[in-house]
């Protein structure tokens, strides 16, 4: 049963993560009134209108939302939350903003004893299969936990940190890992092409070996590396191409991404501040 907040709830920002979002709310059953969301582009108007979504450039009057869900880049959160101050009194602050502190955002909004979940989602929650940090800052009551767990439950999975920092750590991995994983799809596509299948045949080889590859992985017992194996022929074709990867350190490189994402979460939020 869903309480009352998640159905009025406003997002500030609607772009990309915003979209999946909303998008996984609305599939989930939430009637498109429960949410308006704030944004001065016409393009994010135009997309949200697609689910029945009321999109505006200013704050609209006639909506007095429970939760409040800031979705902007970064470098935008201060002006918005200044901007803004004087309508986010009282309600619960949800930020997926990569890098901005709870303590900016209470700093931006006026209010030191601002009720913020901090949450780090990925896009894939457009379809139901995202994965979501959550941190809750000590203020945040039982219902805000509720209202947040059913909110980013309905665009996929949870998982509860306890320190703020944790939260940097799973931008690096699953709030950008989309992105890593993409790259690999374009890549192993590109070498599929070059094999002579036409894009769309190497489009579908590529999304079904992925999507069935981590498929597998979910519901099996076995670790990723013991599934790897059961792949490896010894002597055979993959030990071929698992060598090739080892050569060139694309594990390292996989690593150093994710390291390089988790350092630029930790300076986004010192330059933000
Ligand atoms: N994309 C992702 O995979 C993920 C993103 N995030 C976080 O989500 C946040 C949004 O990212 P993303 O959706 O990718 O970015 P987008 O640029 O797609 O979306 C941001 C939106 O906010 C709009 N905007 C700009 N100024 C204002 C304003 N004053 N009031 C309201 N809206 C405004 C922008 O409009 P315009 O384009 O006209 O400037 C844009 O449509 C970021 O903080 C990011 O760290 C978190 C997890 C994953
Ligand atoms: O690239 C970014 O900064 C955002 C945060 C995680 C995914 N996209």
């Amino acid at each position: 049963m869903q309480n009352r907040a998640i159905q009025n709830t406003l997002f500030i920002g609607g772009g990309n993560m915003a979209y999946a979002i909303l998008g996984g709310l609305v599939r989930s059953g939430l009637p498109a009134s429960s949410f308006h969301v704030i944004d001065p582009s016409p393009e994010s108007a135009a997309k949200m209108a697609e689910m029945n979504l009321r999109c505006t450039v200013d704050w609209p009057e006639d909506f007095k939302p429970d939760v409040v869900v800031l979705a902007v880049k970064p470098q935008m959160m201060q002006s918005v939350l200044n901007q803004q101050a004087g309508h986010l009194k009282q309600v619960l602050l949800i930020s997926i903003a990569a890098g901005v502190s709870v303590a900016q955002i209470q700093l931006w909004s006026a209010q030191s004893d601002a009720r913020v979940v901090r949450c780090m989602p990925n896009t894939p929650a457009l379809v139901a299969q995202g994965i979501s940090g959550l941190y809750f800052t000590a203020n945040c009551n039982d219902a805000d936990h509720t209202t947040s767990h059913q909110i980013f439950n309905s665009c996929g999975e949870v998982v509860v940190v306890n320190t703020e920092d944790e939260i940097n750590a799973v931008t690096a991995i699953s709030g950008s890992g989309p992105g890593y994983v993409f790259f690999l799809m374009e890549a192993l596509a590109q070498a599929a092409q070059n094999l002579g299948f036409s894009e769309a045949q190497a489009n579908l080889l590529v999304n079904q070996t992925f999507l069935g590859a981590a498929t597998l992985a979910k519901q099996s017992d076995d670790s990723f590396a013991t599934l790897r194996e059961k792949v490896t022929s010894k002597g055979g074709t993959t030990f071929a191409g698992l060598e090739q990867l080892r050569a060139l350190g694309v594990s390292s490189a996989i690593q150093g991404a994710a390291q390089a994402a988790f350092d630029r979460a930790v300076e986004l939020q010192k330059n933000a501040g």
